[in-house]
């Protein structure tokens, strides 16, 4: 038995386009992202995917993402299930700030070790700060997490934490049961799950920068371990460039 399953982090935001932490500030899809989203629904049409069931996070740029998705496919009426286990890692205290800036100030070194390091985190979102009351005081969050749970901040590690229980629990029961799965999240949340999947060491998945809006598919053997890994709906070489770019986004200059 193969599994499938299909995972695309969600398409450009106003904040990627603007080179900013954004982490659980709810950004919109910038209007690129809007393109990226609906040409990944074309390329997922083309290759032939049809779901059964989604999974988005509580963010509205994954959320929007899914659904502009599922518009190209003529697929808008499966179950969609959102959860903040999917959102993308809280970025704590650097939220809002520019990536470049923040280089500039603190280093790039410093920069990539808030960004990719397994278990630094960054600092915490502090009360004072204009997103506090924003993230915290968000209707969509009056149910869960709890507020033991509630982050101020998250490393990949403390992501990976709160987002594999919901792998396990919720995703892995529904690709066992052969269901068709989409998943529509984020860089962090997914590089996670990507680590889980792929069992990479902490120092592998520093390396690894997922691009906005192109869908990737792992093919699972009986023991969900991977047949193929990461195959990208894209050409290779607009893949790599994708990615590049990410990784420059903590460039001082
Ligand atoms: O909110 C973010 O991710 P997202 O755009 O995937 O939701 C982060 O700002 C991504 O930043 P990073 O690539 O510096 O970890």
């Amino acid at each position: 038995m193969v599994y499938k399953i299909v995972m695309v982090r969600h398409g450009e935001s106003a904040w990627n386009k603007e080179n900013r932490f954004c982490g659980w500030f709810d950004a919109d899809l910038s209007e690129n992202g809007v393109k990226e989203a609906h040409a990944a629904g074309k390329a997922l049409k083309e290759a032939g995917y049809h779901f059964d069931v989604a999974h988005t996070s509580a963010l509205t740029r994954a959320q929007i993402t899914l659904q502009t998705i599922l518009e190209e496919l003529g697929q808008t009426d499966i179950p969609v299930h959102k959860t903040w286990r999917l959102n993308e890692r809280h970025y704590g205290g650097l939220t809002g700030l520019n990536k470049t800036e923040t280089a500039a100030k603190h280093g790039e070194a410093q920069v990539q070790i808030w960004r990719r390091s397994f278990d630094v985190p960054p600092p915490p979102l502090e009360e004072s700060s204009e997103f506090y009351k924003i993230i915290m005081d968000d209707p969509r969050y009056a149910v869960e997490p709890s507020k033991d749970e509630f982050p101020l901040f998250e490393s990949l590690k403390l992501t990976i934490q709160r987002t594999l229980p919901y792998w396990n629990d919720v995703i892995v029961p529904q690709i066992k049961e052969g269901k068709s799965i989409l998943i529509a999240a984020h860089g962090n949340s997914l590089r996670g799950i990507v680590k889980h999947l792929d069992n990479m060491s902490e120092d592998a998945i520093m390396g690894l920068n997922l691009p906005t809006g192109i869908p990737f598919v792992y093919e699972l053997d009986e023991n969900l371990k991977p047949i193929t890994s990461m195959q990208f709906l894209g050409d290779e070489e607009t893949v790599r460039k994708a990615m590049e770019a990410v990784a420059n986004q903590g460039k001082a200059k």
